[in-house]
């Protein structure tokens, strides 16, 4: 579910904007504030998440079939980045520290990005990636058609993911774009 322009109220009023754009999926969120590398930039709440099916604005949070989560706020419109700013931590066992962390110093009036296979293993929705960024993997259809060091190269990748990769590796069906 995303919240829609008519009905636009901002979820973390003067940290975050949604900027609409005309035609679908062409929308994005955009820093109000400055952050910097590492800093936590907004909890997830446990309190606004929802488990749901796998869907295009999802997150996933485990390997199980039940193991996605609808983020109910503006997060939902952060594009997806070959070379992202920030990543959905998803890590803890407590969910009350799931997050949005900055990957690398945030301006004011940034786009935020993340890169969708560091929590996606089989995405719902492929799509043909337009970050346009020198190190772009083109289709984005989630973790499982990435090699190891495709995805380690973009800094955060949810644990659960990495190993699912492993275990694929070591099972003989090694992804060849390395
Ligand atoms: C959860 S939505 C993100 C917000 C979306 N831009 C919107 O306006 O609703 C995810 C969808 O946005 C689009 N999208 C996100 N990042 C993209 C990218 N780098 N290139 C092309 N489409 C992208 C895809 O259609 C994807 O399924």
């Amino acid at each position: 579910m995303k919240p829609t322009q008519e009905s636009y109220t901002p979820t973390f009023a003067g940290t975050f904007v949604v900027e609409f754009a005309p035609g679908e999926f062409t929308s994005g969120l955009k820093a109000i504030e400055g952050f910097d590398a590492g800093q936590t930039m907004a909890l997830l709440g446990r309190d606004r998440i929802t488990k749901g099916p796998k869907a295009y604005t999802s997150v996933q949070c485990g390997r199980g079939k039940e193991d996605h989560i609808e983020l109910n706020s503006d997060l939902v419109y952060i594009n997806h980045s070959c070379e992202p700013n920030v990543a959905f931590d998803l890590s803890s066992a407590d969910r009350t520290k799931w997050n949005l962390r900055a990957l690398k110093r945030i301006e004011p009036g940034t786009f935020l990005t993340f890169f969708y296979p560091s929590t996606e293993w089989d995405m719902d929705q492929p799509f043909t990636c337009q970050c346009k960024t020198p190190t772009c993997l083109g289709m984005i259809q989630g973790a499982k058609y990435l090699s190891r060091k495709q995805l380690v190269a973009r800094e955060f990748a949810s644990p659960w993911i990495l190993e699912e990769v492993d275990e694929r590796d070591k099972n003989g069906k090694a992804v060849s774009r390395l």
